[in-house]
Parts: C-alpha cells; sequence; structure tokens
C-alpha cells in the first residue's frame, strides 16, 4: 500500500523544500496532476513541469493526463521517463494503442475512469492496463468531497484481478484523508493519492498520521 502525495495543492513557491520533505518521510513516488482546462475545467502542470520535478528529486512521478487528446502530449512526457502515465478511458480515441505504446517506453500504462463510468466500460482496457485510477471526485480540482459509492468499482476490479490474475494495481483519486483512507484500504486499493490533506498542513505530519491509520486498519 502506497501514499502518492498529489502536488496540484501544494505551493509551488515551496514546491523544492516540500519534495525534500516527501523524501524524508519514505515517500517513494508523486503524483502529478495534468490538465487541459478542456477535458476539465482548470489548467496545471505541463510536460516541462515534470522534466523539471523529474531534474530536482528522485522521487518517481505517477503522471495523470487530465486532456481532451492525450495521444497529442503522450510523447513530450514520456520523454522524462516517469514511472507511470495514466490516461482517461473518456478522452482518449484509441486507448488500446496508446496504453501499448506507453508501455513499449518502460512506463507504466494507466487508465482512469471518471465517477460517471461505469466499471463494466472499461472491463476490456483493464485487461493490458498496469494500472487502474477510480477517481473518487470528478475530476478538475483537489480538496473535494471524496465520493463513497465509487469503493463499489474498486472493489469490482479487486476481484476482477483475483479471478483473472490480471496485474494491474488499483488507485483512488480524490478527497482522500485520515477520514476515508481505511474504507480505500478496505475495498484493497493499493495506492493512495492523496493532495490537499498532505499539503494543507505539515506534509510530514500528515503523512505520519495516515501511515499510523493504514497500521491500525490492517
Ligand atoms: O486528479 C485530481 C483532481 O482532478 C487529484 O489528483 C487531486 O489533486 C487530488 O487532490 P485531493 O482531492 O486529495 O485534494
Ligand atoms: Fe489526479
Amino acid at each position: 500500500m502506497k501514499i502518492v502525495p498529489s502536488i496540484l495543492n501544494a505551493n509551488l513557491l515551496y514546491l523544492s523544500s516540500d519534495l525534500a520533505k516527501l523524501e524524508e518521510a519514505d515517500i517513494e513516488m508523486i503524483h502529478v496532476d495534468i490538465m487541459d482546462g478542456s477535458f476539465v475545467p482548470n489548467i496545471s502542470f505541463g510536460p516541462s513541469f515534470v522534466e523539471k520535478i523529474a531534474e530536482e528529486t528522485t522521487l518517481k512521478q505517477d503522471v495523470h493526463l487530465m486532456v481532451q487528446d492525450p495521444d497529442q502530449i503522450v510523447d513530450d512526457i514520456l520523454e522524462f521517463q516517469p514511472e507511470g502515465i495514466t490516461i482517461h478511458y473518456e478522452a482518449s480515441s484509441h486507448c488500446f494503442q496508446l496504453l501499448d505504446k506507453i508501455k513499449s517506453h518502460g512506463v507504466k500504462a494507466g487508465i482512469a475512469i471518471n465517477p460517471g463510468t461505469s466499471y463494466e466500460t472499461v472491463e476490456a482496457a483493464i485487461m493490458i492496463a498496469d494500472r487502474v485510477l477510480v477517481m473518487t471526485v470528478n475530476p478538475g480540482f483537489g480538496g473535494q468531497k471524496f465520493i463513497k459509492p465509487m469503493l463499489h468499482k474498486v472493489r469490482k476490479l479487486d476481484l476482477t484481478r483475483q479471478i483473472n490474475q490480471y496485474a494491474y494495481q488499483i488507485e483512488v483519486d480524490g478527497g482522500v484523508n485520515d477520514e476515508t483512507i481505511l474504507a480505500c484500504c478496505d475495498a484493497q486499493a493499493d495506492e493512495f493519492v492523496v493532495g490537499s490533506y498532505i499539503f494543507n498542513g505539515d506534509p510530514l505530519a500528515q503523512i505520519e498520521t495516515l501511515n499510523k491509520k493504514l497500521s491500525e486498519g490492517k
């Protein structure tokens, strides 16, 4: 089980020292949300930011693409060899081709689903995905309320991978905090993206609280 801090709501003026704190907290990977103002009503970072982060830290990058046309931007990100790139099923017109392309570069290929997208819609795509990201808020912003019924999808994804021996990791993204992380863990999610909960306080203390919750819940 992994906590994956999302830097979307971090204060970018202090990002360098915050990244050092995450390393100190034994975090392995951060979550980088790329938004184009079209697929979601917000604009965040672009590929050059992935490059700058790679120069600054040894933390791996889990890149979450919330863009209308992922085919157009994916090459620019593959260049910086993140740990993974996750595309939205709703945005990609050729998701199998794109997932294969990401994998062929030795980068983990993820498929993300919005709250309104059913598990059944992605039944085929998950067969080849390394990661399935279940949005537990509507994408676009940090600091939103966790949508609890999404855990039903997480449970189904876990059951499906057990039955078929699929290899994907299940990641939950949005509204994960000290009150919701245990339910995600119980539903068998493997990776917990946590943004505002970590960066609205002292990152080290917040991560310690989350780790404590997870170990108490075992
Ligand atoms: O992809 C997104 C939002 O669209 C997320 O990765 C957020 O950045 C998570 O932030 P919190 O909900 O934890 O504040
Ligand atoms: Fe995200």
